[in-house]
């Protein structure tokens, strides 16, 4: 309900349901079956980028009717950029959807590194790779925080935490800002549910300390489309650095990561991306043909199965769909 017919009993009870459903979430099965082989063999692979392979994939979600990928093959090198491009329905985020194995294709095997990505153990997989989802949040804690929560093993590190929203695009506005990277978002949480909090983030090493929130703010931050997304990207970052004792995600997924972001805005962003060629895998699903796709080493073209997949250049010369795409969208700035 809006804040303006919240009374203190519906608050306290829209509260008690959002707890009922975290709850309810203890019971929900998991339908994706564990691997037992530990991934990566050498750590090595994870600073150079891992490949991924899709061999005649298709899928269809739980209760719909149709396909969502039919019979999809490509195949990324270890440390490439590949942009997947196509409308809206297209199958582009099912696409990345199956590489973290939250859903099991039904036909066909995706291979991580050349293995088949059913026998690697999940929580190994997951912490190979960061992903930006369309649908991000941010939480009622500080900047720094926020952007920590990408990897709470470096969250104490306040350099890395400054060369994520750097490399995000977020340090700019962040140092612009009276508290810097300790503003809040919102409420803090220790207003709200300090002592549930407080227990999760101290379970999670992320703080220790809360002398600090005795000083609460009054004040939090109102950010814009553009500015939220850039501390999203931020987040995806972190996890790519390493520590000096563990790896970093060698493969980095990106779900229109510059939706909102101006032109200059994810100009920046794709030039710093670029530059983690090599060491990183990177997958960009966009709607937007230009700077990104030029520099491609894989285009994927989608429509429900990969309907033309090469380089900027192949497939302009190809003159198919992605050809007829790029030209609509240039001819628009003539
Ligand atoms: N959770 C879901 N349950 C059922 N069907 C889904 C679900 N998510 C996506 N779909 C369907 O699967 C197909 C592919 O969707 P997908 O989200 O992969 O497309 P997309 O190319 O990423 O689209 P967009 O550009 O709008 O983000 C669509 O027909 C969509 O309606």
């Amino acid at each position: 309900s809006s804040p303006l017919s919240e009374t203190p009993e519906t608050t306290l009870t829209n509260k008690l349901n959002n707890i009922r459903s975290m709850c309810a979430m203890d019971n929900v099965k998991n339908k994706v079956v564990d691997g037992s082989e530990p991934f990566p063999e050498d750590r090595q692979s994870l600073r150079s980028g891992i490949s991924i392979e899709f061999r005649n994939v298709s899928f269809q979600y739980p209760d719909a009717e149709k396909y969502a990928l039919r019979n999809v093959s490509f195949k990324i090198g270890a440390g490439q950029l590949c942009v997947i491009v196509g409308t809206n329905g297209s199958g582009k985020s099912t696409i990345l959807n199956l590489i973290c194995r939250i859903y099991d294709p039904i036909e066909g095997t995706i291979l991580i590194d050349n293995r088949d990505i059913k026998t690697l153990r999940l929580a190994d997989l997951r912490t190979a790779m960061s992903i930006l989802f369309q649908n991000f949040s941010h939480f009622p804690l500080s900047i720094s925080e926020n952007i920590g929560l990408g990897n709470p093993a470096l969250a104490h590190d306040n350099d890395k935490i400054r060369e994520a929203a750097r490399l995000g695009g977020a340090e700019e506005f962040i140092d612009e800002l009276l508290d810097g990277f300790n503003s809040y978002l919102e409420r803090p949480v220790g207003n709200h549910y300090a002592p549930l909090i407080e227990g999760f983030m101290m379970a999670s090493g992320l703080r220790t300390d809360f002398s600090v929130l005795n000083g609460l703010p009054t004040t939090f931050l109102g950010l814009s489309g553009g500015q939220r997304q850039r501390l999203a990207v931020s987040r995806t970052f972190m996890r790519s650095l390493a520590s000096e004792t563990e790896s970093s995600a060698g493969i980095l997924l990106f779900d229109e990561p510059s939706a909102s972001l101006d032109p200059l805005a994810e100009h920046d962003l794709f030039e710093r991306l670029r530059k983690l060629r090599g060491s990183k895998t990177m997958i960009f699903s966009t709607h937007r043909f230009g700077n990104l796709t030029r520099h491609a080493d894989l285009i994927l073209y989608m429509d429900q199965c990969v309907q033309e997949q090469g380089t900027h250049d192949e497939l302009m010369s190809k003159g198919g769909e992605y050809a007829r795409m790029w030209n609509l969208q240039a001819n628009a700035f003539i």
